[in-house]
């Protein structure tokens, strides 16, 4: 199959993954525009790129299903409404839904969210300079996480520590090797804070009125995947969308001078770099997608970051625009059954943080000594961003 397709899907024959993973925009927009359902030998896979074509797989979960044993994430945490479809996903999901509605996640998160963020800017502050993924996105995320979980008597730290470690495992079964027992052993510890959760704190706790639907280890799979998908995704919302302020000086100023551009800023940023590059399905039976006829068994990989760039839908769709009307057309939260259940969480955690930074840390700049761009083939964020501001208290 794949050299007839390579044949005729000429462009995705020449794409590698560490293109992708480097510059991805102006391949994807060539694909996008001559082969928006590709063939890419490297991905052993079909590469989505065009918006309503990424809708269609989304929505047909019946054709394009997450339930696949080649599915990396099951393999170390077990079936989870990530890896199911249809009423079995319906049955994970349900549980999970009620806190992380809009009014719910405003109730129960806000004040969580502005203590810690407050925290962390007040540490920052005197120095002048830091480097913001590591020492304020990445802790925030791993602190709301844990805060949502609820596990008791367990750390930020112990929760990070469990999410490296199961990360490790899954990528390790991507690039095809055994996975370590670091993973492992961690995954049995995570399963036994929440049992030790659902016995102490019942139906009181996420995880306990969980427990009501679920047996223990469908709870502790899905409290993986909640952790698995609140950490890395959310460290790189807030990441990219400070760097495409810091970027767009013109745009930051929009901001600063009406913080209500700022969900449109979120939005904008969500559009040109989402967090998660990729969703991946896989086909349940032959069909024709666009240009391509896919086969029962194959991998289709939706690029959320080529839909979101489809100048169908956005016009001059490379362009950082805050007042853009409909950047919340957006694909990053992915579309369909599996929606990302902590949309509105991860949207108002980004929102708090970032007012903060941008109200307490004056002068807030990218630093020119360490130059920064996103980097990455499924979770995209700059490695490292380096900031400089003028400390206030001196
Ligand atoms: C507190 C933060 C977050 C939590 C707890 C969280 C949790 C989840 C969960 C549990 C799912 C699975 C839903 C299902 O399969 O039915 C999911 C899906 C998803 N999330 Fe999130 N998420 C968070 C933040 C983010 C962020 C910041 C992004 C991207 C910018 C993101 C992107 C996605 C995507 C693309 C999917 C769909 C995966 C697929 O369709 O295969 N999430 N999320």
């Amino acid at each position: 199959m794949s050299t007839v397709a390579a044949a005729s899907f000429p462009l995705g024959a020449g794409t590698t993954l560490a293109e992708l993973a480097h510059d991805p925009h102006p391949r994807l927009a060539r694909l996008r525009e001559s082969e928006p359902v590709s063939w890419l030998p490297e991905l052993d896979g079909w590469l989505v790129t065009r918006r309503d074509l990424a809708l269609s797989v989304m929505r047909d979960a019946a054709t394009f299903t997450v339930d696949d044993p080649r599915f990396s994430t099951a393999q170390v945490v077990g079936p989870s409404m990530l890896s199911l479809d249809g009423e079995r996903h319906a049955r994970h999901r349900e549980p999970f839904t009620a806190p992380f509605r809009p009014r719910e996640v405003r109730d129960g998160f806000a004040s969580f969210i502005e203590r810690e963020t407050d925290r962390l800017v007040t540490a920052l502050r005197p120095a002048g300079a830091g480097e913001l993924r590591r020492a304020f996105a990445g802790p925030l995320a791993v602190a709301v996480v844990t805060e949502a979980l609820g596990l008791t008597g367990t750390t930020p730290d112990t929760v990070l520590s469990w999410y490296d470690a199961i990360v490790r495992s899954v990528s390790d079964i991507t690039a095809g090797h055994e996975a370590g027992a670091a993973g492992t052993k961690a995954y049995a510890e995570l399963r036994a804070s929440v049992e030790a959760t659902v016995a102490e704190r019942g139906g009181a706790s996420l995880l306990g009125a969980a427990a009501g639907q679920l047996t223990l280890p469908e709870v502790a799979s899905n409290a993986a995947v909640l952790m698995f998908g609140g950490i890395e995704t959310t460290e790189a919302m807030i990441t990219n969308a400070l760097l495409h302020l810091l970027r767009h000086p013109d745009q930051l100023a929009l901001v600063q001078a009406d913080m209500g551009l700022l969900d449109g800023a979120i939005e904008e940023s969500l559009r040109l770099e989402p967090g998660a590059a990729v969703v991946d399905r896989y086909a349940t039976r032959d069909t024709v997608l666009g240009p391509a006829t896919i086969r029962e068994g194959d991998l289709v990989t939706v690029s959320l970051t080529g839909a979101n760039r489809d100048p169908a839908v956005f016009p001059d769709p490379d362009r950082f625009d805050v007042r853009r009307e409909n950047a919340r057309l957006q694909l990053a939260f992915a579309h369909g059954p599996h929606y990302c259940l902590a949309a509105h969480l991860a949207r108002l955690e980004t929102r708090i943080a970032l007012q903060h930074l941008l109200e307490r840390l004056p002068a807030l700049r990218l630093d020119p000594d360490h130059p920064t761009a996103p980097q990455g083939l499924v979770f995209r964020k700059p490695p490292t961003l380096h900031v400089l501001w003028s400390d206030a208290t001196t």
